[in-house]
């Protein structure tokens, strides 16, 4: 009697101390081609005897691949794994899909975020949420049916090809008091991580319309990021708050009955950086680019198939739309033009830009989540009035020249400094001057010595200091010209009167 006490006692001893210690003993004692049953009857008999609750997570149910086990994957891989001390075998995958190298099986320039660190089939893991602690191990299972799915990339296979395969799974184990809290907060936590870590991980893409009129992608490694792009601090908050509360209303643009939708205008002189400014949006929501040339769009048909064919979560963009004259001509041609009989219809097949803003409405509130559509321009004045109105772009953003701000954004891009003494001359003659960011950009990048680029930027900045002065004494001197001019015809007219 005695001695069973004690054995039990020993078992919810066991049961309480981490199961890695179980783990190594089996490692250690048990063959391995049994290890998992033994494992598994093992836990079961501790289960009875402790106060531990274990959640089975399976890689597929039947034909469905579980999205659970997925987040698991990717959460424990990047989160836990690489820092876990307790596992002693790791298993380490470069995928093809998302190497940087193109696919050449000999290069070696990966991303260290393209390699994924996964802990070995009997092996375990702990990881702590909010002060509980839950332990994850993985197993291998055998089924008698030898199907299910497999993906490979973005493509699904099933498969059946009978007899027995291997079931992976993983197990999660916790106190039996956190039950709820496990099912309720720590499992989405894991989903939400989940999709963070492979956002983060995404590779982005640029799509653009071919000739074939069809969309054909390249990766996008724009690396602008929001700290890197010269524009007025405030806007730039404004916008950064902007994108960060849109892409978090999914409820609320169901609850209003809208397409889940954001406009943007980004207007201002060549090289002030709207070009960078999508590139760093894109970056920062982890969205893929739909470059949309729509003057190479031959009909409305066509573009109609070419906005289905966008993704969600993506960003169009329509860039110089003041060079789309055309488009706009077109849009008040058919305001102005009554129907001719008999004329071929022109509605189907020529593209306008407000057509394009009535598809959109339209096609993105029955399909798709999370779209921005983006357009640029030059000229704002040159615009249609129709598509500055309200509810058409939600956000006007300037891009302006240069200020003394913007330069030391620049200065930090290209040549980490925060301080330098020639700062100050460079202060007072940027705020006196129309240079864009391209330029100051250009003059800073000519060396990789710091002195004798800023030097090379105030020479720039002292040039166009000069020329504009040439200009406005220039335009003076026209103007008192005329007005002596007009004088002397006056007083010559005078004095021919009297
Ligand atoms: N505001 C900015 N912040 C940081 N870099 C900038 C900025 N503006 C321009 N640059 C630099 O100048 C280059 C050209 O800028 P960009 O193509 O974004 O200008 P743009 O406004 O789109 O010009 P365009 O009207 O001709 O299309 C960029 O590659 C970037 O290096
Ligand atoms: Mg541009």
């Amino acid at each position: 009697m005695a001695s069973s006490g004690t054995s039990t006692k020993t078992l919810i001893l066991s049961a309480a101390t981490s199961a890695a210690a179980s783990a190594f003993f089996l490692r250690e004692f048990v063959p391995s081609s049994i290890q998992d049953q033994v494992f598994s009857a093992f836990n079961g008999l501790l289960y009875r005897l402790s106060n531990q609750l274990t959640i089975v997570v399976e890689e597929s149910e039947g034909y469905t691949p579980n999205r659970m086990y997925k987040a698991a994957e990717t959460y424990l891989a990047s989160a836990v794994v690489p820092s876990a001390s307790t596992a002693r075998r790791l298993r380490v995958n470069v995928s093809y899909d998302d190497d940087e190298t193109g696919g050449d099986p000999d290069s070696t320039d990966v991303r260290s975020a393209a390699v994924q660190i996964t802990i070995d089939k009997g092996e375990e893991v702990v990881d702590f949420y909010k002060g509980v602690k839950f332990l994850w191990r993985v197993a291998i299972r055998e089924s008698n049916r030898n199907s299910g799915v497999r993906n490979r990339g973005r493509f699904r296979f099933f498969y059946d090809h009978g007899g027995p395969t291997e079931v992976k799974y993983y197990e999660l184990t916790f106190h039996k008091r956190y039950r709820d809290f496990a099912i309720k907060s720590y499992l989405p936590h894991i989903l939400d991580q989940a999709k963070a870590i492979r956002d983060e991980a995404k590779i982005l893409k640029l799509y653009t319309n071919n000739e074939e009129q069809m969309w054909s992608p390249v990766k996008l490694r724009h690396p602008a990021t929001f700290d890197a792009v010269a524009m007025d601090g405030k806007k730039k908050q404004a916008l950064i708050d902007d994108l960060s509360r849109f892409v978090q209303r999914k409820e609320y643009y169901k609850r209003i009955g809208k397409a889940w939708k954001r406009g943007y205008l980004l207007y201002g002189p060549p090289g002030t950086g709207k070009s960078t400014l999508i590139a760093a949006m894109a970056n920062f929501l982890r969205f893929d680019i739909y470059d949309l040339e729509l003057t190479e769009v031959r009909s409305n048909a066509v573009l109609r198939s070419l906005l289905i064919n966008t993704s969600s979560r993506s960003i169009l963009v329509i860039e110089d739309i003041d060079c789309s004259a055309e488009l706009q001509q077109r849009d008040k041609e058919k305001k102005s033009k009554p129907k001719e009989e008999g004329s071929p219809n022109d509605d189907e097949s020529k593209v306008t830009l407000s057509g394009l803003l009535n598809f959109v409405d339209g096609l993105w509130s029955s399909c798709g989540d999370e779209r921005i559509i983006i357009f640029t321009t030059n000229y704002k004045d040159r615009l249609d009035p129709a598509l500055l109105r309200p509810g058409r772009m939600d956000m006007h953003i300037h891009m302006g020249y240069c200020d003394s701000a913007g330069f030391r954004v620049l200065a930090s891009n290209y040549h980490s400094l925060k301080e330098h003494p020639l700062f100050a001359e460079i202060d007072s003659l940027i705020e006196t001057v129309e240079v864009t960011p391209a330029e100051v950009a250009e003059a800073l990048m000519r060396s990789d010595d710091v002195e004798i680029a800023l030097k090379g930027l105030i020479k720039l900045l002292t040039d166009k200091r000069r020329e504009a002065d040439e200009a406005k004494k220039k335009e003076e001197d026209a103007s008192t010209s005329v007005k002596q001019g007009c004088q002397e015809e006056i007083t010559a007219e005078l004095s021919g009167s009297e």
